[in-house]
């Protein structure tokens, strides 16, 4: 006979916001039960993030040997790939502890290592077990989205899913997709002494400025990974020497493996969603601005709800759902402030509108600025001075913020802090930050802004004159 279990929250999922759901409710006194068939920790850390983080900061020690450094001649650095993969085993392995099964249990979550599957509006089944919760959090992301090329499910590629268990470095690798996924891990195995191949069908980083892509485009290129843009590839297979890509500009591409990276689906189909009233969209389960689904007792969070792919979303949203589900709140889920980057070099970021956005939504009330790292002193030192900042700013306020160049994705959070809270530009150029450092690259551009207010004013000037002379 099948146990019953009552509780408070069944969080369906445990990665980054199913656990942050379930941390948080368990320690303000909720009764939670914890629902994973895989890994704890879900695919930011065994398949996403960590790991591409990882191997990405192995390649960059490999580049920095190749490159050499301002004043310093390069050499050709010996990569050792399974020493790299040993790093990325080593780093997922440090941070497990703190999403594993035993914490959970520890801070008295109830942990169901099955598929969840629903079986009413009110009960779910899983590991033998009947669990029936006043509130349901469906968190169980996305899995890779596979194009329908003709004969790519006849070819072995990898996916993010299997990427990270390669012991050996590819001869060539073949890259479909440039979004972040196959920009990233591009240019890691190019650094890591790979020849590689990438394929997109539209342009690199499509949802980015195009300015900001189109530099790390040519980064990509300069450090010698073939990026081929805008071509459509119409059938997978093997030619005559290898795994081989047919495009429909008539070229044929051909490598030893091949990496899928061309979008992410949210999981749903084990949930048995129809039965427990919950209605699915394009991009996955369909919720409103609480996160609540069509049945207003199941929550759905993260990569599931469709509203973005990033693991600090999905954080995001847990700490909603806590506020909504615990504390009875309301909660709106805002878009407006997440930031995103990708963690190539030059690193891009971006939070808010882009140009092109921002010009769509404010029309001519946007005023544009563009800040060079060429004039940033840190930037001329490190010999770093590529890329740029570029503001978007409606009556005083920033509405967007891309940065591409040096530590992007920390200089991002600045602004991230500036929208979450709509603060006005005035608070950016009234900050002091220490000289010299790349961060300065933002009060530069805030100053930017005003300086025609300020010093191209004849009122101003008028003025200035006058209490001059008065002045004793
Ligand atoms: C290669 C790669 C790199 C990435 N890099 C970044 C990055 O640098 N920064 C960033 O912010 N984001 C990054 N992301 C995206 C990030 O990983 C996701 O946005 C994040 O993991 C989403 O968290 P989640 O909780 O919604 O889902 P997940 O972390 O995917 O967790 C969902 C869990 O639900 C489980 N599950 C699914 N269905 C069921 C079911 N029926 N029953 C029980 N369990 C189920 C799954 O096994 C999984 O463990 C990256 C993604 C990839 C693939
Ligand atoms: N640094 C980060 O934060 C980070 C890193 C990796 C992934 N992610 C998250 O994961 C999501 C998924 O990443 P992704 O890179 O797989 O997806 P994506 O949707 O961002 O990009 C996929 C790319 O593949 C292209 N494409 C689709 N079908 C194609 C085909 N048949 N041939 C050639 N090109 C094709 C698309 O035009 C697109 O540019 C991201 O959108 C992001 O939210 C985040």
């Amino acid at each position: 006979m099948s146990e019953a279990i009552a509780t408070d929250i069944c969080v369906i999922g445990a990665g980054a916001g199913g656990l942050s759901v379930a941390a948080g409710a368990a320690q303000m006194g909720a009764r939670v039960v914890l629902v994973e068939a895989a890994a704890m920790g879900g695919d930011c850390l065994n398949h996403g993030c960590v790991p591409s983080k990882a191997l990405l900061a192995a390649a960059a020690a490999a580049q920095a040997v190749r490159a050499g450094g301002p004043g310093v001649a390069g050499q050709t650095p010996v990569v050792d790939y399974a020493a790299a993969m040993d790093h990325v085993a080593a780093t997922i392995a440090g941070i497990a502890p703190h999403d594993s099964q035993e914490r959970f249990e520890g801070l008295g979550v109830r942990v169901i290592r099955d598929w969840g599957r629903f079986t009413s509006a009110n009960t779910l089944t899983a590991g033998g077990a009947t669990i029936s919760a006043r509130r349901f959090v469906i968190a169980t992301g996305s899995r890779p989205a596979i194009p329908p090329v003709p004969g790519l499910e006849e070819v072995p590629f990898l996916t993010n899913e299997s990427l990270f268990g390669l012991r050996a470095a590819p001869d060539h690798l073949l890259v479909l997709g440039g979004g972040p996924i196959g920009c990233e891990m591009a240019q890691a195995h190019r650094r890591l002494g790979c020849r590689v191949t990438l394929v997109e069908a539209g342009r690199c980083l499509g949802r980015d400025d195009p300015e900001a892509a189109a530099l790390l485009v040519a980064a990509l290129r300069a450090e010698g990974v073939e990026v081929l843009e805008g071509v459509a590839v119409e059938r997978a297979g093997y030619g005559e020497q290898g795994l081989a890509l047919w495009l429909a500009d008539g070229r044929q591409v051909t490598g030893s493996h091949l990496l899928v990276a061309t979008g992410r689906r949210a999981a749903l189909d084990r949930l048995n969603l129809p039965v427990a009233g919950v209605e699915t969209g394009p991009q996955g389960v369909r919720v409103d601005a609480g996160l609540r689904t069509t049945n207003r007792r199941i929550f759905a969070i993260g990569d599931a709800a469709g509203l973005g792919q990033f693991t600090h979303l999905a954080g995001y949203h847990a700490g909603l759902v806590i506020r909504s589900a615990l504390l009875g709140l309301p909660v709106r889920a805002r878009g407006d402030h997440i930031p995103r980057a990708t963690y190539t070099t030059p690193t891009l970021a971006q939070v808010g509108l882009t140009e092109t956005e921002a010009r769509a939504a404010h029309g001519a009330a946007v005023t544009v600025i563009h800040e060079p790292f060429a004039g940033n002193d840190r930037a001329r030192a490190m010999a770093r001075t590529e890329g740029f900042i570029k503001l978007m700013v409606v009556r005083g306020r920033p509405v967007g913020v891309t940065v591409v160049g040096p530590d992007a994705d920390e200089i991002i959070g600045l602004w991230a802090l500036m929208l979450a809270n709509r603060l006005k530009l005035s608070a950016v150029a009234g900050t002091v930050l220490p000289y010299p450092t790349l961060g300065e690259i933002s009060k530069r551009a805030s100053g930017t802004y005003f300086s025609p207010k300020l010093f191209d004013n004849p009122v101003v000037k008028r003025g200035v004159r006058l209490i001059q002379r008065v002045l004793p």
